[in-house]
């Protein structure tokens, strides 16, 4: 079996494939190291090998590498940042400063699509990235994501303070709030829609022969009804993780 982990800045989501890659024996997501070893035991499956992804620190991920290994008894393999893989040439001057989530949800992304796409990633942040149909990344944008911008809404004022509970029940509509958690909630869902229609809107004009558009991230769901032509893929980053770090 092998295990798989996307560690973002929020979560971490993990899933355990077969051998062959074939199978999706189990999956889950949670909020530590701990939480992870927690939801392995549990699993009651036999992890052989190991591949990951990190946006955390340098010492973060080695910390998790280390328990991995001790716990486990698997080598582990950490994808790294790299200027070309699977087709795809990374756009950024310096390609180690692409963010590894972003740089595997393209290389997932233009894999799944073969031709011109867009990738847009809803997590703690929000990213959103091109490739061209011969494989050029052409770069791409970051914005909060939800839990950021109602995080800072509350942090910077006095009164806009609410439950998750309400928060959640606010977003069944989007008619304009008629109290603080409808306004805010559906005032920050509106502002992440609004940006996923403009990169949709460039990718228009940027590709004009045709491209595929991809969600994925915890809150892929949130706007998908504002771009019906996308395809969510919540797995987009173990996609691109298998192509970066094929395991012999
Ligand atoms: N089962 C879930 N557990 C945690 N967060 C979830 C879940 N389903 C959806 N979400 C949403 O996903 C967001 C986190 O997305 P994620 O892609 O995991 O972020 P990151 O990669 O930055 O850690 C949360 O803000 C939350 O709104
Ligand atoms: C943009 C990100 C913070 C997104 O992280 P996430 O929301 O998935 O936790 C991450 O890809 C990152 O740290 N990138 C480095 C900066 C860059 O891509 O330019
Ligand atoms: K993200």
């Amino acid at each position: 079996m092998i295990l798989e982990l996307d560690c973002g800045n929020s979560f971490i989501k993990w899933r355990v494939i077969s051998p062959g890659g074939r199978e999706r024996i189990c999956a889950g997501i949670v909020d530590s190291d701990d939480g992870l070893f927690e939801a392995l035991a549990g699993s009651g499956v036999k992890v052989q090998r190991c591949r990951l992804v990190s946006v955390r620190s340098d010492a973060e991920t080695e910390q998790l590498v280390t328990r991995l290994k001790a716990s486990l008894g698997v080598e582990v393999v950490c994808a790294q940042s790299s200027s070309q893989v699977g087709g795809v040439r990374n756009g950024y001057h310096d390609y180690q400063r692409l963010g590894l989530d972003r740089w595997l949800a393209l290389l997932g992304g233009y894999h799944l699509g073969q031709r011109a796409c867009l990738v847009v990633d809803l997590g703690t942040a929000v990213t959103a990235d091109f490739v061209s149909a011969d494989g050029e990344h052409l770069g791409g944008f970051i914005c909060p994501g939800l839990p950021l911008m109602r995080d800072q809404l509350s942090t910077h004022t006095r009164r806009i303070r609410y439950d998750r509970e309400v928060a959640l029940a606010a977003l069944q509509e989007l008619e304009p709030g008629r109290s603080t958690a409808e306004a805010v909630e559906r005032g920050c869902l509106l502002m992440l829609r609004g940006f996923v229609a403009e990169q949709l809107a460039q990718a228009r004009s940027r590709f004009p022969g045709g491209f595929e558009v991809f969600l994925t991230g915890g809150d892929a769901e949130l706007v998908r009804d504002a771009v019906p032509e996308a395809q969510v893929v919540p797995d987009l980053v173990f996609v691109g993780l298998a192509i970066a770090c094929p395991l012999s």
